[in-house]
Order: C-alpha cells, then sequence, then structure tokens
C-alpha cells in the first residue's frame, strides 16, 4: 500500500484564538452588548498576544429553546446580529466565527435553520454554515429535545479558507456526533487543520461526551477540534449548557479549556503540530480503500461554497 509523502504546510503561521464562553438571556440587544463588551475584553487582555480569531457560542443571541427559535430568528446578511459581528470583526481586525443564531430564510419557504457565520478581518462574510444533523433526543431521566419541531437541517458540509493561515471545516454541536464532516475537511483536497464546533452540550450528554467528541475528531483526523460552549445559567434557569469551551490539538490533548461560568480563554493553534502529528503516526496516510469505500471527493460530498 503506498503511503502519501507527509504534506508540509507553506504556511507555518499559528493561529491564535480566543473563545468566548458567555450566557445568553430573553433579551437580544443585552445579548449583542454583552458580546460587544466581551470581544472588547478579550481582545484587551488576550496572554497570547494580538489575536487572529474569536469565537462565539452556538445561540448567543437566543435562548436555545425550540419555541423561541423563530421569535429571535433574523435574515442574513441584512439581520441586526450580522452587522455586529461584521462590524466587531473590521474594527478588531480578527477573524470571528459567529457562533450561531437562528436564521429565518424567506428563499426557503421561510424555514429557520441553526447558522454559524465566519467574518473575515475586513468584516465579510467568508462561511456560512448550516447546521446539517438537529438535535433530537429522548434519554428517559435526562433531556428530551428536538430541534426539527423548528428547524431544518442543512444541506453541506463546510469547509474554507481562513485567509493565509489555511483551510479549516465548520460544524455546528449535534454536528460532531458524525465524524464525516471532520473527515471532509481534514482529507485531500481540502488538507485543513481544524475544525470549529460551536456547541451547546448540557449537563447530561457533556459530562458524557463533550470531552470525547472533541478528542476523537482530533484524532481521528490529525488535527486540532476547537468548541465553544455557552456558559450555565443556573439561576436564568431553562436550557443548561455546559460549559467546558476547549482546544484539542492533534495528538488529541486538551491544551485550553474553560469551567463553566462566563469565561474567556486563550490557545495558540501551531500548525506545525499538523505534518508532525501525522508523520508520527501516520493514520491520515494509512487508509484502506481497498477494503472500505472512500466517501470523500467521490462527488457526494456536498462542500459549501457560501
Ligand atoms: O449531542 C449532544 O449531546 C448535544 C447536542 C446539542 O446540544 C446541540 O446540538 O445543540
Amino acid at each position: 500500500m503506498a503511503v502519501s509523502p507527509v504534506l508540509k504546510s507553506p504556511l507555518s503561521k499559528s493561529l491564535k484564538v480566543a473563545l468566548i464562553q458567555l450566557k445568553a438571556g430573553a433579551d437580544k440587544s443585552a445579548n449583542l452588548a454583552k458580546v460587544t463588551k466581551f470581544i472588547d475584553e478579550a481582545i484587551a487582555t488576550s496572554t497570547i498576544g494580538s489575536l487572529d480569531l474569536v469565537m462565539l457560542p452556538e445561540c448567543f443571541n437566543s435562548p436555545y429553546a425550540v419555541d423561541q427559535f423563530r421569535n429571535y430568528a433574523e435574515l442574513i446578511p441584512s439581520g441586526e446580529t450580522t452587522s455586529v459581528l461584521s462590524e466587531l470583526a473590521k474594527k478588531h481586525k480578527v477573524y470571528i466565527i459567529g457562533g450561531s443564531i437562528p436564521e429565518l430564510d424567506p428563499e426557503a419557504g421561510n424555514k429557520i435553520f441553526n447558522t454559524s457565520l465566519t467574518f473575515a478581518p475586513s468584516g465579510d462574510i467568508i462561511a456560512k454554515h448550516r447546521k446539517a444533523h438537529l438535535f433530537d433526543i429522548d434519554i428517559p431521566g435526562g433531556i428530551t429535545f428536538q430541534e426539527s419541531v423548528t428547524l431544518t437541517g442543512g444541506d453541506k458540509a463546510t469547509v474554507f479558507k481562513l485567509g493565509d493561515f489555511g483551510n479549516v471545516g465548520l460544524g455546528i454541536c449535534y454536528d460532531i456526533r458524525f465524524p464525516e464532516l471532520a473527515q471532509i475537511a481534514s482529507r485531500s483536497p481540502h488538507n485543513s487543520f481544524a475544525m470549529f464546533y460551536p456547541g451547546a452540550f448540557n449537563t447530561t450528554t457533556g459530562p458524557l461526551h463533550w470531552h470525547l467528541l472533541a478528542r476523537s475528531r482530533a484524532v481521528d483526523n490529525e488535527l486540532y477540534t476547537v468548541l465553544c460552549s455557552p456558559a450555565r445559567d443556573v439561576e436564568g434557569g431553562g436550557y443548561q449548557a455546559y460549559g467546558h469551551s476547549l482546544v484539542v490539538d492533534p495528538y488529541g490533548k486538551v491544551i485550553a479549556e474553560a469551567g463553566e461560568g462566563e469565561e474567556i480563554v486563550f490557545a495558540e493553534l501551531d500548525k506545525e503540530l499538523i505534518p508532525k502529528a501525522r508523520e508520527g503516526i501516520p493514520v491520515h496516510y494509512q487508509r484502506r480503500f481497498d477494503i472500505y469505500e472512500d466517501f470523500v471527493g467521490k462527488g457526494n460530498a456536498k462542500v459549501s461554497d457560501l
């Protein structure tokens, strides 16, 4: 079996990121004011030097509740949240992975999607991912949640170019349970160095699977996984997010992690670690497509082009 040569990245820069773990309330304007304050603070207090990217959690401008999504849904790109994030990216000259918001799409029969936008330092939108796998679960004595009551799933994997840093993939929360999105992003022709997942796991499935899934996607694909959660909101009641926003390196090691409350976490993603991990443990090049099917790059993987 042929082993492909290790791909050395021509772009050796590391990516300095801040994860904003905050809790959202019922007041959208207050949520957006809080996002602005936290992003300003991340830029001003970074412990790792000048930041390249700031990331927000899933549903940061609305309660995470099936019966509320339509009330908070916005048009993209003309909605209020899109313009606030675009201005913040421009003001601070950073990339922003804008967690996710409920999106109203009149062209799709007014359906609602759970959508994540990424902004370049110019303020332009460079990626849009609609949560592909909806969170419909029922754990007796644990949690019941049915996103599909009001949301529609997206129909594409999302991979995009983060400027000079190279390609990255984007999924939302429950999407992390489906290894295929990270596989598509990590493998040729995309060769991404990181997967980003804004996510709001809960106090039942968080302790069970949050770290396990982040580390699994990282080890399977030998890339960074970056997960940003809302903070726990005990006083507010409602959906209790797990917290523990984290960054996992291509060996599966957790290199940064938040607690449960509101917090900013900083981490540096050293891209040189990707070829090192893939050279040392070359699973990336040892796949046996003679005994199982390769679905990536075979024309049936749909990748978003905005
Ligand atoms: O997969 C899980 O356990 C949690 C998923 C979730 O909370 C979500 O998709 O919003």
